[in-house]
């Protein structure tokens, strides 16, 4: 079994099942999700984006082959800049600025979320760093695809999903899972322990991040 595949199974696959029956996710395709739910989904998904994009240049920088370090270099420039570009389209389809954004601040679930990222990129090692953000771009995809099947009826909807489900992200998200393939040989017991642990709680975290957003949750005091 490739290493990918051995995350997912201890991992990602029944917060998957979940993920995609969540109201959220369901709402974008039949449209019933409130925008207000939306807004709050993509504001928090700003301030993400932000850390995540430092997460990637620390996997980068800790990479063990020049391939790797290139690549998530790349990601943390690039990939990151398609994000905020559509970001940037989508908060002005909803009526918001960049500034509405720092107004608001990060929420709980976000803060939470971008520190675990930080904390294992910063300090794991590198296999460590790259099970924490593989559920990021994968379970995206994931979603991505199965929601694009139907698409939505609301347009804001059809444009984050289309995103999500393009043959380029799909491209972006492959040669993440090559890497972590083949990075699996490398990574002995006690770090392979570490590595599931990681990488399912950010799966949870994904979870988390759309429950937040359709609950708009807010810091309790
Ligand atoms: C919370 C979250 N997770 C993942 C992605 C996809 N990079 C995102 N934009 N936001």
């Amino acid at each position: 079994m490739t290493f990918s595949a051995e995350l997912w199974d201890s991992g990602a696959a029944k917060v998957y099942d979940k993920i995609v029956r969540h109201p959220f996710i369901t709402g974008l395709t039949d449209g019933t999700l409130d925008h207000e739910s939306f807004r709050y989904f993509i504001v928090q998904d700003s301030h993400y984006l932000r850390s995540y994009s430092r997460a990637l240049a620390l996997v980068s920088a800790r990479a063990t082959d020049e391939d790797a370090v290139s690549m998530f270099a790349r990601h943390a420039a690039d990939a990151i800049e398609v994000e905020r570009e559509l970001h940037t389209s989508l908060l002005g389809s909803l009526g918001l600025t960049s500034a509405d954004v720092d107004a608001t601040g990060s929420g709980p679930t976000t803060t939470a979320y971008m520190s675990y990222l930080t904390a294992v990129c910063a300090t794991g090692t590198y296999a460590e760093a790259v099970a924490t953000v593989l559920p990021c771009y994968w379970i995206y995809r994931d979603v991505g695809r199965e929601l694009l099947k139907h698409s939505s009826p609301d347009p804001v909807y059809a444009e984050w999903i289309a995103a999500y489900g393009s043959e380029e992200f799909d491209a972006v998200v492959e040669s993440v899972l090559a890497v972590t393939d083949r990075l699996g040989a490398e990574v002995g017991p006690g770090e392979r322990e570490r590595c599931h642990r990681h990488f399912a709680a950010t799966s949870r975290y994904e979870w988390m991040f759309w429950d937040a957003a359709y609950h708009r949750l807010d810091w309790p005091v």
